[in-house]
């Protein structure tokens, strides 16, 4: 069993190439309970690979990674069971209500829950109690994100992955759904988040990771009260940006 020290999510020395192209070359990245970690990087840097790899949809070459312990990489149902993963576009089921899709989906899960529960999941996700009953068809991204997050918070897993989660979402929406992260967060879940929205993770995060070539090249810790520089963030990522091999 990989060596986590405790950490809901540990990559070590991750190598991961598809075909002849090295996607990740020594990627290191850790991120302990009730904390939230972004991860940036330009186009191509391999971000949504990191989040396959953690998933086990894509096997690494070398090195080591662990879900709560578990490799994904040989086990990936039991890493999955400890994952809530929301894609960029959420896949909910347009023809189902919004506490029918929780419903539905927590069968898959296994984890079942009673309306209540449910409807109690999305008043805290704030999605208005007249959606509650309609059908995703009419649902704006945002409100597809709070059914999508009240799932998650439903099902009690360890580890969250996002990816790109406020792509497309207006700033009202990006607040409320920051607010949201935090209080998963708090919770005690370990939250990883691909993003390209540096506003948003310097608002958020705990802690801010920069995958360039395949490995991580820069963290950043917001210490106490202290939040992350807005400026030198953005001059570290354009630079970043830049310098992109892929
Ligand atoms: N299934 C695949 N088969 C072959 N190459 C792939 C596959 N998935 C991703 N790649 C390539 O691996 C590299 C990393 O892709 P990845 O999607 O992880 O990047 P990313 O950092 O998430 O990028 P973006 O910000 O554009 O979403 C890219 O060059 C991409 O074309």
């Amino acid at each position: 069993m990989p060596d986590n020290n405790g950490n809901p999510i540990a990559i070590h020395e991750l190598a991961l190439a598809y075909g002849n192209h090295r996607v990740l070359d020594g990627l290191s990245l850790t991120v302990p309970a009730s904390s939230i970690t972004a991860l940036l990087g330009g186009n191509g840097a391999g971000k949504s690979t990191t989040l396959s790899a953690l998933l086990g949809f894509v096997r690494a070459d070398a090195g080591q990674i662990a879900v709560c312990g578990i490799d994904p990489g040989t086990d990936a149902d039991a890493a999955r069971r400890r994952i809530a993963y929301l894609p960029e576009n959420v896949a909910l089921y347009e023809h189902l209500s919004a506490v029918e899709n929780a419903d539905y989906l927590l069968a898959l899960a296994d984890q079942r829950q009673d309306r209540g529960t449910i409807t109690a999941a999305l008043a805290a996700a704030g999605l208005q109690n007249r959606a509650w009953d309609q059908r995703l068809g009419g649902f704006s991204k945002g409100m597809r994100q709070k059914v999508a997050i009240a799932v998650a918070l439903l099902r009690e897993v360890p580890v969250l992955l996002l990816d790109e989660p406020t792509s497309g979402l207006d700033p009202r929406a990006t607040a409320d759904f920051n607010a949201l992260l935090l209080k998963v967060r708090d919770r005690g879940t370990a939250v990883l988040m691909v993003t390209h929205d540096l506003l948003s993770a310097a608002d958020v995060a705990d802690r801010i990771a920069f995958l360039e070539q395949g490995r991580i090249v820069e963290d950043v810790t917001a210490t106490g009260s202290e939040r992350f520089d807005i400026r030198a963030l953005h001059a570290r990522f354009q630079v970043g940006v830049g310098t992109r091999a892929a």
